[in-house]
């Protein structure tokens, strides 16, 4: 008998469970890109650090300009540029010429652009020649004031924040040269099964390509992991054993030492070679396991596919068996051991968007169990019209035509179906975990 099946929210439970979010690390501010803060990050500095022009003009006093609007004749006494030393002051009755970025003279209040004035344009290059230059007063002050955009000490990023490179700007510009986030994992991919060749090698008979292998660690990369991949491993316990030690020692071309997380790809059902069930423990199981395993836990995981799971720890590493069915696979990566490397990275909030679309087909579900199929972003509802821009994009149809890695190969996402849905009819809502 199957023995009763657990959800896969309990799933993603008890994958979390195993792990815990990694030390800090300081590291400089480029380096950061990818990892998440450690800490809260608050502006050393305000932005912009001083009022400077907006635009390209003239720095002038308000006083000096009728509210009327009607033209004044200014003297022209100074020249301030970005980075220049901004020394310039304006007097009444003068104006001094400024580009933008440029600090404010003191006395100015305002900033008429150069088009707005007599001189019409400046040219690169050429320096100051006018003594003087008529303009009138303007709506807006083009000046940006000392941390408008930031102010000293204002929260920029909260810890659990994925830096950016929108977030290194603000960071920056506020004055970070190091900051402190959770150091990568090392994540340890390994495949099993004797039918398995690396790619790039002849198959004999029986024999496939291990794609699982380069799939699973692309995925862990995707999902901000350092990875290391071995294998394939024959379905022989002792080779397994041994990669599962290397797995431990494991440092690759990383310089670092031992695997946060190991993830293994087939072995884990009912077969007389399914290694990895070997490796855990013997048939029946439950919490026990055999030297060099614990916190043994194999789930029959009510979803579709991917429905035979296992997580253990291998000298003290977490473990995440997958199943080998590579759509199984892969959906397992996204459920389970995505989320679990958020959590080793620090990361708040689940990675992954899951929006609600439309359904722009119709489809079976797999009663009683989550069914996982990749869809395609398509625009919903198309109305054939040969505009189609008023059509949303944010309808999803099976993608590829039932090939299961076709389909893979296609999806912009995962469609989830609850176990209680029976078919997926068009214009039905279904989450979508996203995959780019
Ligand atoms: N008697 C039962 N048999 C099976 C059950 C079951 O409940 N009772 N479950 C089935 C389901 S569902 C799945 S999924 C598979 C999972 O089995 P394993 O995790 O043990 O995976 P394997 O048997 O090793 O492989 C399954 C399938 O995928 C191919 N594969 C494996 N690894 C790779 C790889 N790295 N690259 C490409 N393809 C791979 C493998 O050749 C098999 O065809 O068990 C069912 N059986
Ligand atoms: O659970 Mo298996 O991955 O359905 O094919």
């Amino acid at each position: 008998m199957e023995p009763q099946a657990r959800s896969v929210t309990e799933h993603v439970e008890h994958a979390l469970a195993l792990v815990t979010p990694l030390p800090a690390v300081e590291t400089d501010l480029e380096s950061a890109l990818g990892s998440v803060l450690a800490e809260d990050q608050y502006a050393a500095t305000s932005v912009p650090p001083f009022d400077g022009a907006a635009m390209d003009g003239y720095a002038v006093r308000l006083a000096d300009l009728p509210h009327d609007g009607s033209p004044v004749t200014l003297e022209v006494t100074g020249d301030v540029t970005a980075g220049g030393s901004g020394l310039a002051a304006v007097g009444p009755g003068q104006a001094v010429r400024i580009m933008t970025g440029a600090p404010l003279p003191s006395g100015a209040d305002a900033v008429v652009p150069v088009e707005h004035t007599s001189t019409g344009r400046f040219v690169a290059g050429v320096p100051r020649a006018e003594s003087s230059v008529t303009l009138a007063r303007r709506p807006r002050a083009h000046i940006r004031c000392r941390g408008e955009d930031v102010r000293e000490g204002d929260l920029l990023a909260h810890a659990g924040t994925e830096v950016t490179a929108a977030l290194v700007s603000a960071l920056a510009a506020s004055g970070a040269v190091r900051v402190p986030v959770r150091r990568r994992p090392l994540v340890v991919v390994l495949s099993t099964g004797s039918e398995l060749v690396p790619a790039g090698q002849a198959l004999g008979p029986g024999q496939i390509t291990d794609s699982n292998g380069p799939m699973l660690a692309a995925a862990a990369r995707a999902s901000g992991a350092d990875v290391v991949r071995l294998g394939p491993v024959p379905d022989d316990l002792a080779a397994l054993r041994a990669a599962l030690d290397e797995a431990v020692r494991s440092a690759g071309g990383t310089g670092r030492s031992g695997a946060d997380l190991i993830v293994t790809a087939g072995g884990v059902s009912a077969g007389a070679a399914d290694v990895v069930r070997e490796a855990l423990a013997a048939p029946g199981l439950g919490s026990a396991g055999g030297p060099g395993v614990s916190d043994v836990d194999v789930a029959t995981v009510a979803m579709s596919p991917g429905k035979p799971q296992a997580l253990a720890r291998w000298r003290g590493v977490p473990w995440l068996a997958l199943p080998g069915n590579p759509v199984g696979a892969y959906a397992s990566f996204e459920l389970f051991a995505h989320p679990a490397i958020d959590r080793l990275r620090g990361e708040q909030g689940s990675g992954r968007r899951r929006p609600t679309l439309t359904a722009a087909a119709s489809w079976s579900g797999s009663p009683g169990r989550l069914r996982v199929v990749p869809v395609r972003l398509v625009p919903f509802p198309d109305d054939g019209a040969a505009d189609s821009t008023t059509a949303s994009a944010a309808g999803v149809v099976p993608a590829g035509s039932g090939h299961a890695l076709s389909a893979l190969a296609a999806a912009d996402g995962l469609a989830l179906v609850p176990p209680d849905v029976e078919k997926v009819r068009i214009g039905d809502p279904v989450q979508v975990l996203m995959l780019r």
